[in-house]
């Protein structure tokens, strides 16, 4: 006798007809990729969080999402796990000591900080987000996960703009080890 989790029902191509485009948002020329209909999913939302914990190697410690919407995915996905979760959040927000860094995105410039205390040294850590777009955002909290002397193992995220090229960017900072649940060639 064998069940099929309802999860594995759920495609990535039909998670990617979840996610919409929605042209020069925020800015001329981007089209922002909107996770909200997956959100409004509860099936697509529930096999997307599934399918990120099941790309995760074995015995990872620490999850790292970075605000805001990598929170979304990045706490059920540690929960999925057994593993902690650390909020890696927008500036001025963390209350104790922080190491932060800043680095450019696809539509400005932004800064990401993190508790000094919140990685153990030599803890397994994987980072996840809704999207890898110039890589930017990874390579900074990659960044930051190995100055608190974690060992970054890899990185999950829903979807990708590999036309913005991440993937040399991640290759750049020693990260090799990526998914992406949905990838965009252009
Ligand atoms: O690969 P990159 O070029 O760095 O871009 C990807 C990042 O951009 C978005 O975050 P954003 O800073 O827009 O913040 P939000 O999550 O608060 O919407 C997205 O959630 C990723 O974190
Ligand atoms: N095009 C895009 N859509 C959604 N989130 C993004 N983050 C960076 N680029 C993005």
């Amino acid at each position: 006798m064998s069940a099929t989790p309802a999860a594995t029902a759920v495609s990535n191509a039909d998670i990617a007809a979840l996610i919409a485009d929605v042209p020069d948002f925020p800015k001329p020329g981007v089209t922002f990729k909107d996770i909200t209909p997956l959100l409004s999913s509860p099936e697509g939302f529930a096999a997307t969080v599934a399918a990120l914990a099941a790309s995760a190697p074995s015995g990872i410690d620490v999850v790292c999402g970075m605000e805001a919407r990598g929170f979304i995915f990045g706490a059920p996905v540690a929960l999925a796990l057994g593993a902690a979760f650390v909020p890696v959040r927008k500036p001025g927000k963390l209350p104790r000591e922080v190491v932060e860094t800043t680095y450019d995105l696809e539509y400005g410039t932004e800064t990401l900080a993190v508790h000094a205390d919140a990685i153990t040294p030599g803890a397994r850590v994987l980072i996840v987000d809704d999207v890898l777009a110039t890589g930017g955002t990874v390579a900074a909290t990659a960044d930051l996960v190995r100055r608190l002397g974690g060992s970054l193992v890899s990185v999950s995220v829903v979807l990708e703009l590999a036309f913005l090229g991440p993937r040399a960017v991640l290759a750049g900072h020693g990260i090799d080890a990526v998914t992406a649940l949905v990838t965009y060639e252009d």
